[in-house]
């Protein structure tokens, strides 16, 4: 695709453990384009975290035993450290959850953003300061500069105040502000891909609102594609153009949020619509999806939602569960995809349409 900016093919990570291989993402495939939010979405373990790590190859990312990641048509699979340095320091930028854990208590704010600025446009010469040791603010025209445009970014990110804030520690920022400010500090190299990882958890809805009206308004003015990770599908329905719903290091079912979410076609991605505390009335209680994610150590055969799944049959149990594109862009790893989910009868692996009952809607009720 033309503009497509990340593409994760058949990805497969993997950790050593002492209980045996953690088969964290599993052969996951999907891709994101310019100027597109792509949200992965997935219960907890389900492995969004891995991929974003594997993506970057940051903060234990993990073996990539196979599969292949390109970013604007570059392989970063298999791409040198000071490459990927290099696509970190310019492409690509990540921001957590926890902006307490990133940004520094003992510097004010503003001078951490100028910091990242100072960082990317500081170029060769900047390089040969550092490698002497010459502190920051010897370079004064180069500090000045970058502070300046730390202010422009705070602006940005709708900091109240910017100039003032810039002088702040963090601990005098609340957890959105603090959360804004990453983001900021995350802008400073003028990425063409954000990958946010549930940026937004740890705060309040209102707040939480606030943000991701946020990185909708900067993925416009600066057209990058963003991949935003968050167990909340209520975020993602919020925020995103298209899903990818991962479970057990795979992906279920993908395609664009107004489909995907309105007439989803995998049981797990109905499990989890039904489980969003906001398709619930007020005085209904949040049901918790049954079961727990399957283990990782050792993967699995067949789907790794089967256990779980109240339409599998054995065949879901063994081998690769083949991926049907129901609608242009409407992906589904599932052989028993319900009948009453409105597309066209999914036809299985052997080619003869299946008989599936029809369950309502698969109710946990
Ligand atoms: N360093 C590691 N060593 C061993 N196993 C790991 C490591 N990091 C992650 N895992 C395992 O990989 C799997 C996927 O984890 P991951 O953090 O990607 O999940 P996640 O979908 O991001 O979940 P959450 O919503 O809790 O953040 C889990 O089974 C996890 O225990
Ligand atoms: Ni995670």
């Amino acid at each position: 695709m033309m503009n497509e900016l990340l593409r994760v093919e058949d990805l497969h990570t993997h950790f050593d453990s002492d209980q045996g291989t953690v088969h964290a993402v599993d052969g996951a495939s999907f891709g994101v384009n310019r100027g597109e939010i792509v949200g992965l979405v997935g219960e907890s373990g389900c492995g969004k975290s891995v991929t974003a790590r594997s993506i970057i190859r940051l903060e234990d990312p993990g073996r990539i035993v196979s599969g292949r990641i390109s970013f604007d048509g570059r392989d970063l699979t298999r791409a040198d450290e000071a490459t990927l340095r290099r696509v970190r320091g310019e492409d690509i930028s990540i921001v957590f959850q926890d902006p307490h854990e990133t940004l520094n208590p003992v510097f004010p704010i503003g001078d951490q953003i100028a910091e990242s600025v100072r960082i990317h446009d500081g170029g060769s010469s900047q390089g040969l300061l550092d490698f002497l040791g010459v502190p920051p603010f010897r370079n004064r025209t180069a500090w000045n500069r970058a502070e300046d445009r730390a202010v422009e970014l705070m602006e940005q990110v709708a900091i109240p105040d910017p100039n003032g804030s810039a002088a702040e520690y963090p601990h005098e920022f609340s957890g959105g502000m603090r959360q804004r400010a990453m983001l900021a500090v995350a802008l400073a190299s003028d990425p063409n891909l954000l990958i946010a990882d549930e940026p937004t958890t740890a705060l309040d809805t209102t707040t939480q609102a606030g943000i991701l009206r946020q990185i909708w308004t900067l993925r416009d003015q600066r057209d990058m594609g963003v991949l935003l990770i968050s167990h909340d599908i209520g975020v993602v329905a919020q925020t995103c153009d298209r899903v990818v719903v991962m479970y057990g290091g795979q992906v279920m079912e993908s395609g664009p949020v107004d489909e995907v979410l309105t007439a989803p076609k995998h049981p797990y991605t109905r499990a989890l619509l039904e489980c969003s505390p906001r398709n619930l009335g007020r005085d209904e209680r949040v049901s918790t999806l049954e079961g727990s994610p399957p283990d990782a150590v050792g993967g699995h055969d067949g789907c790794p939602f089967a256990d779980r799944c109240r339409l599998a049959t054995s065949d879901c149990r063994s081998g690769d569960i083949p991926v049907v594109e129901s609608d242009p862009g409407h992906r589904v790893a599932c052989i028993e995809t319900p009948a009453d989910s409105r597309g066209t009868p999914t036809v299985a692996a052997s080619g003869q349409p299946r008989n599936v009952v029809a369950p309502d809607g698969g109710d946990e009720k």
